[in-house]
């Protein structure tokens, strides 16, 4: 994320924006052509009503009447293709470009995260996927290609009343102006408003998000009240800020028919003015007063538009924020085949902080971990377990020192090459909305229905998947069958194995098991991890057993490492942790 929220102005969002339709410009120039086309036929349209006032004063009508009839109704029909024609090109083209925008968004996310998420909260960041991105559909559909037939229209129209009455042009052309500035007369307040606006219904959000993915903490820990009190604060500032900004739009809107009347009047006199005195026939009166009124339409159309330009370039920015934001790592290093480094990790002097106002997360750790080796990360909470895990990962990158992977420094590997050297099973399992067949698949897209279901009887998670409904094409995730955390564990490990990487990260995996199925799992992984490096994050007493040496942490430092039983007669870091554990009580009373 960039440091300093970069500035734009209207102009540069503009031209930003346009560059978006660049690939869709002969469609554009088509929407163009049949706005121009729509907006000229509404005037022929007018024109011919005034026209057929003037026949009925001078006593023609009957004899014009077929005339007529066929022109009005030739200029309704043409009317409906141009502006059927505009709307549909209009749309296509706004919809392919917030659909492209979706998708470089959530590209964007990826490439940021997680460093997108310590700057905007994750409702925030749907927000801006969702909502932000719909705002855009006015600019697409309803402003850019506006704003061309905003000013090619009434220039031809201008170029015609010039031949009739130019004084008439000359006022029209003021009053367009005065239209034209009432919004950009109102713009720093508009901008202004907008990103409040769109900030508070992206909080609001956020805070509704929160209530959804909280609601049995909000139910069973009797936050009811709290939470209800918080979410109504946000609604009543969205609400403040959306009614300071309508109300805008209103004084705007009602400046704009302001102009649009007193040009009318004005127009009419000087009409009435003209007709007769320089022997004008009456029937031009009507004809010049609608050619003088249809000059504006498209004018004060496109200036009631612009009354939201602060929504549709707050929304803009908040886009580009994300679209634009810095990655924390970046993925210069080369690719390197998983299989031609050496599983060995060694965190070389490794120091880290989080935030240059926090203190030291990572505090020159150093440790080795040989290959094929089973290391547990042990230590108290917030003793820098899971900072090691994301510095391994590659989320974030040290400060000081590196860390080496078969010898070299992760910074040197493609982030792409660095995955495929970790299985990884976290311990928030997200499974998709896809059978759970091929939920264990994303461990490996190429794996056979055979490969899969030995992943998933390694993992011990055969036998639940069996006895669900459609055994492994029952769809999980949400919206599909309910799992219980242990099962999605499971589910998670299968994954992991699948995938086969040289490095295995587990951030105490078997959490959610019951006692039998941990048992069950350790014993494969143990068996399946043979030749594999394996680093876990261990809470749990049994975990730290399995593993062939223990790193201890205290305050982001290694305290102490070696074997469980090397570690329990130091009467250490590890002691003191395990005799304050609930797991050491269990071991008193006989548990393993
Ligand atoms: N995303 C973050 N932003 C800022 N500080 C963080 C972040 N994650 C962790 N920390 C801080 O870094 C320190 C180490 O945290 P870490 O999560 O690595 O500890 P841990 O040993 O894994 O703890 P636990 O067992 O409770 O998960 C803590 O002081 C924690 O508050």
């Amino acid at each position: 994320m960039n440091k300093e929220e970069k500035k734009f102005t209207r102009l540069k969002n503009v031209i930003r924006l346009s560059k978006r339709l660049k690939k869709y410009r002969l469609r554009m120039v088509a929407a163009v052509g049949a706005g121009v086309g729509n907006q000229l036929s509404i005037v022929a349209a007018s024109v011919l009503g005034a026209w057929t006032v003037g026949l009925a004063i001078d006593g023609k009508l009957m004899q014009e009447l077929n005339h007529v009839i066929a022109a009005t109704i030739a200029a309704i029909i043409i009317r409906i293709l141009f502006y059927a024609l505009e709307m549909w090109i209009c749309h296509d083209v706004a919809f392919k470009v917030l659909a492209d925008f979706r998708i470089q968004l959530f590209d964007s996310i990826e490439r940021v995260s997680p460093a997108i998420l310590l700057n905007m909260r994750s409702g925030q960041l749907a927000s801006t996927l969702m909502s932000d991105v719909e705002i855009m559909e006015w600019f697409f559909a309803h402003t850019f290609g506006s704003v061309l037939v905003a000013i090619i229209t009434p220039l031809i129209l201008m170029i015609i009343l010039w031949q009739i009455l130019p004084i008439l042009d000359l006022v029209m052309f003021l009053f367009a102006v005065a239209a034209v500035i009432i919004p950009i007369w109102r713009k720093k307040k508009a901008d202004e408003q907008g990103k409040e606006v769109r900030e508070a219904l992206a909080d609001a959000n956020a805070v509704t998000l929160e209530g959804v993915q909280g609601l049995k903490e909000i139910l069973t820990l009797n936050y009811r009240t709290g939470y209800e009190e918080k979410n109504r604060a946000y609604l009543e500032r969205m609400y403040k800020k959306q009614f300071s900004y309508s109300k805008r739009l209103g004084t705007e809107g009602m400046l704009l028919q302001m102009v649009l009347g007193v040009s009318g009047l004005v127009a009419a006199l000087i009409a009435a003015w003209y007709v007769g005195k320089d022997g004008m026939p009456a029937s031009m009166y009507t004809i010049i007063v609608v050619l003088s009124a249809t000059i504006l339409g498209p004018v004060i159309e496109i200036c009631n538009t612009a009354r939201n330009f602060g929504l549709i370039f707050a929304a803009a920015d908040r886009i580009y924020r994300v679209l634009e934001a810095e990655p924390l790592v970046e993925d210069t290093g080369k690719d390197v085949e998983a299989g031609k480094l050496t599983p060995e990790i060694q965190f070389d002097h490794v120091s880290f902080r989080y935030r240059e106002e926090l203190d030291l997360a990572a505090d020159d750790l150093s440790f080795h971990i040989h290959p094929g080796e089973h290391v547990a990360i042990a230590g108290a909470s917030g003793a820098g377990k899971s900072t090691c895990i994301q510095l391994l990962l590659r989320n974030w990158d040290p400060e000081k020192g590196c860390i080496r992977i078969g010898g070299k420094d992760i910074r040197d590997m493609s982030l792409k090459s660095l995955n495929e050297m970790y299985g990884t099973v976290l311990q928030d399992v997200y499974l998709f909305q896809i059978s759970i067949l091929e939920n264990i698949r994303l461990g490996r897209s190429g794996a056979t229905d055979e490969e899969v279901i030995e992943a998933a009887k390694e993992a011990f998670a055969h036998e639940f998947i069996m006895e669900l409904p459609d055994g492994y094409q029952t769809v999980a995730g949400e919206g599909g069958v309910k799992l219980s955390g242990g099962q999605r564990q499971r589910i998670a490990i299968a994954r992991a194995l699948l995938k086969g990487s040289p490095i295995l990260i587990l951030d105490e995996a078997v959490s959610n098991l019951d006692t039998e199925n941990e048992r069950n799992i350790q014993e494969s992984i143990q068996q399946s991890t043979q030749n594999r490096t394996v680093v876990m994050i261990a809470h749990r007493l049994s975990t730290i057993k399995s593993a062939d040496r223990i790193i201890c942490l205290e305050h982001g430092k290694v305290a102490e490492t070696g074997t469980f039983e090397e570690l329990m007669e130091k009467k250490g870091c590890l002691k003191k942790l395990l005799e304050n554990s609930a797991d050491t009580n269990n071991t008193k009373k006989g548990e393993p």
